[in-house]
């Protein structure tokens, strides 16, 4: 019917979860699906089959050849991160709801889902919402418009789809990160480019600008900047002439600049295998949510839409706060900055709250900001969420509620055997990632934790994401 590799053109005719929009191509021995990713129904899209099975293929998605009746048009550039832009976000909500359901029904093994759903939580901001924004250098360019490939470019923007060497420029707000900064990109991408430098070049592995990382505090409403570099030809590049045009033309609103020099050659430059030097103003942004205050650094974990990030905590906070008693243990497990632990110690008397991450600077982040906003009872530690729970057998069955938030891989087997031999009552399991969050659920259920009620939170307009609030109650204690 089709083989791997066969570039093909196909109508998307439904919408399955994860953002893979599904195509039918009918045959003797019954219907062959296509899924292709990031597509929406009623597109006529270019797909290269990436895997193909017996009854179904895989596709990546090279081109949108005509866009679905669904879509309307948007003055903002579109971006291979935000492949639903022009959906509008009813209709987006709409498919990530039902998608999402039949992923517990069908992964999770609960048979009506629907019957425990709780909410669908919109997010406050539909454009403009990203607190962070990484763009990319490459000397190879594509022209979207034209389907060009330049050599000896200067882009900057975002990776093409489906390609980590070639960069489309910004040459207008993608309507996810600050208008203002993302209106001045292509301006202040001249201005580096002035001073003779090359864009780096991903297969060859050379050049001197890699990346620009963007962080934002919507309460301060300040930008903190990140240019990553190499050292090769360094003296040409004019720090001075950066921080006058970014003063001059952000104001006010530029907290800080930092410029890291990393010549490690590995795709993805980190900005914490660098040498970091602040360029002007302040090294952190402080961000407000629900009433306290976190200092964010360059590369510790912080939701990346505050304002709806709020809307989530509130939610897995309520839970919470329903099964809560009065001095007993609270655990706040792959807890990043510690944001869910300090809110819950707000509202919840607490005999004890205790916070842990693998990430030492993020549990350094969720002291201090503990001590900021003057909370007690909190205690954080660095560790492996596994090894933590072998470590300290005193808690067993000593938990009220345990907060889940792990990361996109859902929580080691291993770990969560270890979380259910605690005994907590119940449990509050936050998931950006619903498939592994229904693959959990199976093993929860099994386990004797019954699924009792399920929110969703659509955190990402215009993306295929979604984050899943889910509470498990123990039985027969
Ligand atoms: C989705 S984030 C949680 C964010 C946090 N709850 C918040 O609201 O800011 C997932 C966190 O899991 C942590 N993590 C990943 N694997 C871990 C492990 N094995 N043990 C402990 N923490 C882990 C990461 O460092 C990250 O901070």
């Amino acid at each position: 019917m089709v083989h791997r590799n066969q570039v093909i053109e196909v109508k998307i005719d439904d919408f399955a979860f994860g953002g893979q929009g599904l195509a039918r191509m009918k045959s003797e021995e019954g219907d062959f699906i296509l899924f292709v990713e990031n597509t929406f129904p009623g597109q006529f899209v270019r797909a290269r089959v990436d895997k193909k099975r017996k009854r179904h293929a895989e596709c990546k998605l090279l081109e949108v050849l005509e866009r679905s009746p669904l879509e309307k048009a948007l003055p903002y550039q579109e971006i291979s991160g935000a492949p639903y832009l022009f959906v509008p976000i009813e209709i987006q909500q709409e498919y990530k709801k039902k998608s999402t359901l039949d992923v517990y029904r069908k992964i999770g093994r609960i048979p009506d889902p629907g019957a425990l759903f709780d909410q669908f939580i919109s997010s406050p901001e539909v454009f403009f919402y990203r607190n962070k924004m990484e763009y990319s250098f490459s000397s190879i360019e594509h022209v979207p418009e034209t389907g060009e490939e330049i050599d000896d470019a200067f882009a900057l923007g975002f990776k093409r789809r489906g390609t980590w060497w070639k960069v489309e420029n910004l040459n207008k707000p993608s309507g996810l990160f600050d208008e203002q900064w993302e209106t001045i990109l292509p301006e202040f991408r001249d201005l580096l480019k002035s001073f003779g430098l090359s864009a780096w070049h991903p297969p060859r592995k050379e050049g001197f600008f890699r990346h620009i990382v963007v962080r934002k505090s919507f309460d301060q409403d300040q930008l903190l900047l990140h240019i990553v570099t190499s050292s090769v030809g360094i003296k040409k590049f004019d720090t001075k002439k950066v921080v006058e045009f970014l003063k001059e033309k952000l104001g006010n609103r530029l907290a800080g600049i930092w410029h890291t020099i990393n010549d490690n050659v590995a795709d993805r430059a980190k900005i914490e295998n660098g040498t970091s030097t602040l360029l002007f103003g302040e090294s952190v942004v402080v961000e407000k949510m629900l009433g306290l205050s976190f200092e964010i650094s360059m590369e510790s974990f912080f939701q990346t839409n505050p304002k709806s990030a709020e809307r989530l905590y509130t939610k897995a906070i309520d839970y919470v706060c329903d099964h809560a008693k009065d001095g007993g243990v609270i655990m706040d497990l792959f807890c990043g900055t510690g944001t869910i632990g300090q809110l819950v110690a707000q509202r919840v008397n607490a005999g004890e709250i205790i916070g842990v991450d693998i990430v030492e600077e993020a549990i350094e982040d969720a002291k201090r900001n503990a001590k900021r906003n003057k909370l007690e009872h909190l205690h954080f530690f660095a560790a492996d969420v596994g090894k933590f729970l072998s470590l300290h057998p005193e808690y067993l069955n000593r938990i009220d509620t345990i907060v889940l938030d792990p990361p996109r891989a859902g929580i080691a087997p291993k770990t969560l055997q270890k979380v259910m031999a605690l005994g907590a009552s119940h449990l509050v399991y936050i998931s950006c990632n619903p498939s592994t969050q229904a693959r959990d659920t199976e093993t929860l259920e099994q386990g004797g934790y019954k699924l009792t009620k399920l929110s969703l939170v659509d955190q990402f307009p215009h993306t295929s994401h979604i984050e899943a609030i889910a509470v498990y109650e123990k039985l027969n204690r």
